[in-house]
């Protein structure tokens, strides 16, 4: 049979079956589709490929989904360091973005952090920010899978003057999107305290009707929950489930802020996590108590959040940041094993975006959005299990390979759709203007 490609790696690591690993093994990939993973010898008898890669040092595992960004925000990376949630956010980042933010920084800040996406494995990002068109537009261009904020606030924005008109924006957005293989939507209300009721009932109306997920930063901060409890005597998560927001299609971004009771409550609702460690570690937010929400039943996915609270949008280090520190706020060394950590970067990821039919994992039927790892370095030896490697050891740079929808965006380290000599210099520029006008 005559196929695209056929990978022949070191290891695959395909996160379903969960701790599954092949050893000298092919992935067979046609039209942008697995169509087999088997041993080296069987594949070069029953397949006839126009291109094969051989990656002998390798493991292959399904592309990273970074379930929570901002993707623009990278243009922001180090503007305003060791600071609290709310002083970052209203005394530098809103200042900031209230001056800059256009079209042009969207374009420019995307295609940055698309680049460092890719760069470290990352085959699908979840985006919450201004101008989602443009978003939507760069990933497509550069051929990374995208699902797209349709951003709701209260207030007015450079991207629209009302809660209506987020809204609406949205909606045509969505319409525009439908048809684009890569990118999927959702509607991105920002949080409990810059969205009032109305506005969310809305959102409420319009997922169900148009089976969208919707994701929300939620209990980030204790000062987000004890301002909300003064407010009106009731956690956000109280407010938003009185709302009817919380059911299988909701994405509560951060949740560190939760009682034993809440996270049996959340269980309930079937609503998913995403779990953004190192952002939460940065901005002093607190800890999401990963062990226990899983052990409660919950989905929990990964991510950054965007590079100005991170400083990186690399989800390998996301990965071992999340395992580490989920040992730790259990006080149970094999709470978030490695595989679990694997699980939250993919298949986990997969499932919250409502995308686990098409991504996530390495199985036949499914996309191909894959990553391969050289883990043949000094920093990588000995070599005992491949998986807990990758999580533990492993660094971004040693990702080599990476394939979204079976076309290569990233070849031995070289990105294959980005002109990287003239997006430096973009960068350079908006460097420049940042430096010499700050916003406050
Ligand atoms: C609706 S556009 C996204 C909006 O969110 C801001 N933002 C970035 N990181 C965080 C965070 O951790 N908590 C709350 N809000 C955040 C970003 O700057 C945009 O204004
Ligand atoms: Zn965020």
């Amino acid at each position: 049979m005559l196929v695209d490609l056929l990978i022949q790696a070191r290891w695959i690591i395909p996160v379903e079956p969960a701790s599954a690993i092949h050893e000298h093994a092919s992935l067979v990939i046609d039209d942008g589709r697995i169509v087999d993973l088997l041993p080296i010898e069987q594949a070069m008898s029953k397949y006839q490929a126009r291109q094969v890669e051989v990656l002998d040092r390798h493991a292959l595992i399904p592309g990273l989904i970074n379930c929570h960004t901002h993707a623009a925000m990278s243009l922001l990376r180090g503007i305003a360091d060791d600071l609290h949630l709310m002083d970052w956010l209203q005394n530098h980042i809103w200042p900031a973005e209230q001056k800059w933010v256009s079209e042009t920084f969207v374009r420019d800040g995307t295609d940055l952090a698309i680049a460092e996406m890719l760069r470290c494995g990352t085959t699908c990002f979840n985006d919450m920010y201004f101008f989602p068109e443009i978003v939507a537009q760069q990933a497509v261009q550069h051929g990374i899978r995208a699902n797209i904020g349709l951003i709701v606030f209260d207030f007015p924005t450079v991207w629209a003057e009302n809660a209506d008109a987020y809204l609406t924006k949205g909606l045509a957005l969505h319409e525009q999107l439908r048809h684009e293989t890569l990118i999927s939507t959702s509607f991105a209300p920002h949080a409990p305290y810059t969205v009032s009721d109305g506005p969310l009932r809305n959102v409420i109306t319009y997922a169900d009707e148009m089976n969208l997920t919707v994701h929300m930063h939620l209990h980030e901060t204790a000062h987000e929950v004890d301002e909300q409890k003064a407010k009106s005597g009731q956690t956000p998560l109280q407010r938003l489930h009185e709302l009817g927001l919380l059911t299988p299609s909701f994405i509560a971004v951060h949740m560190t802020q939760l009682s034993s009771e809440d996270i049996l409550f959340y269980a309930q609702t079937g609503g998913h996590i995403v779990h953004c460690p190192e952002s939460n570690l940065k901005l002093a937010s607190g800890f999401c108590p990963v062990a226990e929400c899983l052990a409660a039943g919950i989905n929990v996915a990964l991510g950054t959040d965007g590079a100005a609270s991170n400083n990186d949008l690399d989800m390998l280090s996301e990965m071992r940041t999340a395992a580490l520190l989920g040992k730790g706020v259990a006080g149970d060394a094999s709470a978030v094993s490695a595989t679990t950590a694997l699980e939250m970067a993919t298949i986990n990821g997969a499932k919250a975006l409502g995308l686990d039919a098409e991504i996530g994992s390495l199985v036949i039927g499914k996309a191909a959005d894959v990553v391969a790892i050289d883990l043949s370095e000094l920093e990588t030896q000995p070599l005992f299990n491949p998986l807990a490697q990758i999580v533990y050891a492993a660094g971004r740079h040693q990702v080599t390979d990476v394939w979204v929808n079976g076309k290569q965006l990233l070849r031995k380290r070289e990105l294959t759709s980005f002109d990287v000599p003239a997006l430096r210099q973009k960068i350079t520029l908006w460097q420049e203007r940042l430096q010499e006008h700050p916003a406050n």
